[in-house]
């Protein structure tokens, strides 16, 4: 429904493609820059039109009941286009940059700490998979089957990389900005004549706008009046948002904040087409400014971003390929060294021959994060508890090199069939599929080095990608969904190893932006589970998680967690939660919420299955020693006892199957060495 065009422009990290990045790409490849002659009379149309609508326009539109008081004169004076440089240049909208900055643009990501955890390592991923109407995952992908040659990856020199890319790639960004300032020139143009049209208007009603006698006559009219009703409807949204800014100038006499925020929301379902209930849930976790950028992001598609598979070659390699076949792309982001964005692509990018042979994955910005959070190492022994289509899963081997091991898990087979394809077509190698329900988990298995828990969610944050989400979710939902990533994260808590020499970690993350899926959830089980504490999820940008929220406070460590949203960071919506798990669960953590077990289990919780090795400080300093003597040189995982395998018991069987082999083969058995303990017996 509605346009938000402006918001193309406008749209926060990473515009790779602004004239004034391109030209410093330009400069760096060696190339000639041209003054950027378009820009500048593009932006003085823009100027003139939003002064040319302030000085056409009438002061204050639409509302019906301000409209008669301010014949009284009663109604104060709306500062109709009178702000600064970037609000001209918005006209009657906002410009993203008078938004709230914590950290979390362009700047910081291109400038942000490089931390250790997230550099180290050249990675990839794939998602895309079967539609689940009840549950969400940020990426869109296609499957692929073919193998292709096995490289091994190097880090990248990404400064050289940077400029060797857009050298090659110069005429299709060239086109591609070309084609954009062209767009951009429409645009001022529709907008100046819609401006002009607007002004001829005089008060048409507005879609929602309460008067029972003129219902009918309103539906009728509103057939021919549809596009300047949308536009008077955009008008009055922007209007009451400039007067809730700045409510004790602004405001009518006598007519209230909540009034106008009700008149407000009504709006925002009209004109985006939300449901009551999740404009209403979605509105209160922004100030109404924000709030308007990010329904009008969730009006625009992301990026296509896809994923360099570190296992079989290198981006900038990759890259060069799909130039040559066409396609025009730049490295995503500094915060990452396996992505690249696409432009344009006159070849279908899940069907190339590198996407074929597994080169990379077609997977959201946003989806890579988590996994960077996690930071899985070489060698060690991961789960990925709910890991269809594999876009997560395989980037975790990737970051591996396809050593360890990583538990793929997910109950639903046929997404599973997805996560199988993913794992096959990028030569992952280190990757056990099994589905089961993640609460049954920690019964399954446990003791793992790193768990990601990517939770089945309402998936408010990928709207743009699935529209739907604005009308099918409601009070149920974010009743159920809570329930079971309560119940999913305090399994994966359960099942990570305290005590792994190399990890211990825990990453939970959803693509939903609500608190009820994120902080509550993430609330709740530091208050089931003393033994785990949050951490820095070590990602360069992003907002800090609440640490209040509607009259509710939360552990003030809530702030290390990330929020992610489509108008700051022009990706899609994510939430990311980084814990570290400090020491087994004890046997009375249900009742550290402050519940009793009954309470507890009455809520349909819990059970406490944590399969960490519970031991003693005087058992684990004994048997850090034992351990570490045993498994020198081993990984993290094989030093743990979780198999709890009896080596004695093993060696016998081990015996017996080789001697099977040995007759099979026409050997004789007997000419085996005795194993040692049978020897000592
Ligand atoms: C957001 S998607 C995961 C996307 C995946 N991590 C990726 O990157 O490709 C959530 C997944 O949770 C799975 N799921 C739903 N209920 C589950 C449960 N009880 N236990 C484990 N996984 C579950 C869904 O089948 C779905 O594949």
């Amino acid at each position: 429904m509605g346009q938000g065009r402006r918001m193309k422009r406008k749209q926060g990290m990473p515009d790779a493609l602004s004239e004034e990045h391109f030209a410093n790409l330009k400069r760096r490849a060696g190339l000639p820059v041209e003054p950027p002659v378009e820009k500048a009379s593009l932006s003085n149309k823009k100027r003139k039109t939003a002064k040319g609508a302030a000085v056409a326009k009438k002061p204050e539109p639409a509302p019906k009941k301000a409209s008669a008081k301010k014949s009284n004169g009663k109604a104060k004076k709306l500062p109709v286009q009178e702000q600064d440089s970037d609000d001209e240049e918005m006209g009657d909208e906002f410009d993203l940059d008078q938004l709230e900055d914590d950290g979390s643009s362009d700047e910081d990501v291109s400038s942000g700490g490089k931390k250790k955890n997230i550099w180290s390592d050249d990675e990839n991923d794939s998602d895309d998979a079967e539609e689940d109407d009840s549950v969400f995952d940020s990426d869109d992908q296609e499957e692929g089957g073919k193998k292709g040659k096995f490289v091994f990856s190097d880090d990248e020199d990404e400064s050289d990389a940077e400029e060797k890319l857009t050298a090659a790639n110069i005429a299709g960004l060239s086109r591609r900005l070309d084609k954009k300032l062209a767009e951009d020139k429409a645009i001022t143009e529709t907008e100046m004549q819609e401006s002009a049209m607007q002004t001829n208007i005089d008060g048409p009603k507005i879609f929602g706008e309460e008067d029972d006698d003129e219902d009918d006559e309103l539906t009728d009219k509103s057939k021919s009046l549809l596009a300047p009703d949308l536009q008077l409807l955009r008008q009055r949204i922007t209007d009451t948002i400039r007067v809730l800014d700045d409510f004790a100038n602004l405001a009518e006499e006598g007519r209230s904040r909540a009034e106008y925020t009700a008149q407000l929301l009504k709006d925002i379902c009209a004109y985006y087409g939300y449901s009551p209930y999740l404009a209403e849930k979605l509105f209160n976790l922004f100030t109404p400014r924000e709030a308007f950028a990010f329904f009008e992001a969730n009006e625009m598609p992301r990026p296509v971003v896809i994923r360099t598979n570190t296992l079989r070659t290198h981006r900038r390699d990759l890259a060069q390929a799909l130039i040559n076949r066409g396609v025009t792309l730049e490295p995503v982001g500094k915060w990452s060294k396996v992505g690249l964005q696409i432009f344009e692509a006159n070849v279908p990018l899940g069907a190339t021959p590198e996407y074929l042979a597994g080169h990379y994955i077609i997977q959201a910005a946003a989806s890579f994060l988590p996994v960077m959070a996690l930071s899985p190492q070489p060698n060690e022994r991961v789960l990925d508890m709910a890991s269809a289509p594999g876009g997560k899963t395989t980037y975790c081997s990737a970051m591996m090199n396809n050593t360890g091991i990583v538990f793929a898990n997910d109950p639903n087979k046929e997404r599973a069939k997805g996560l199988i394809g993913n794992v096959a077509r990028l030569g992952v190698r280190n990757v056990i599929v099994c589905s089961y329900d993640g609460r049954e988990f920690p019964r399954v298995m446990g003791g793992f080095d790193r768990v990601l828990l990517d939770a089945p969610c309402s998936g408010t944050g990928v709207i743009s990608k699935d529209p739907s989400v604005k009308t099918n979710k409601d009070e149920k939902d974010f009743i159920s969904l809570p329930h079971m990533q309560k119940q999913l994260l305090l399994s994966a808590i359960d099942s990570v190893n305290h005590a792994s020499e190399t990890g211990g970690f825990l990453v939970y993350s959803t693509c939903s932006v609500t608190v009820e899926e994120n902080e509550s959830v993430v609330a709740y089980a530091l208050s089931r589970r003393p033994n785990v504490k949050l951490v820095d999820a070590g990602i360069p940008f992003g907002k800090e998680g609440f640490t209040s929220y509607m009259g509710k406070k939360f552990h003030p460590s809530l702030k290390l967690t990330r929020r992610f949203y489509p108008h700051a960071h022009n990706i899609d919506g994510f939430y990311v939660a980084k814990f570290q798990k400090i020491g087994p669960t004890p046997p009375n953590a249900i009742g550290a919420a402050g519940k009793k077990n009954g309470n507890a289990a009455a809520s349909g919780d819990e059970e406490v299955i944590d399969k960490t090795p519970i031991t003693t400080d005087e058992d684990t300093e004994m048997e850090d020693k034992s351990t570490k003597k045993k498994s020198k040189g081993k990984t993290g995982t094989e030093k743990s006892d979780f198999s709890a395998f009896d080596e004695e018991e093993d060696v016998k069987y081990m015996e017996k199957a080789k001697k099977n082999a040995m007759r099979r083969r026409g050997l004789d058995p007997k000419s085996l060495k005795k194993p040692k303990s049978q020897e000592k017996k």
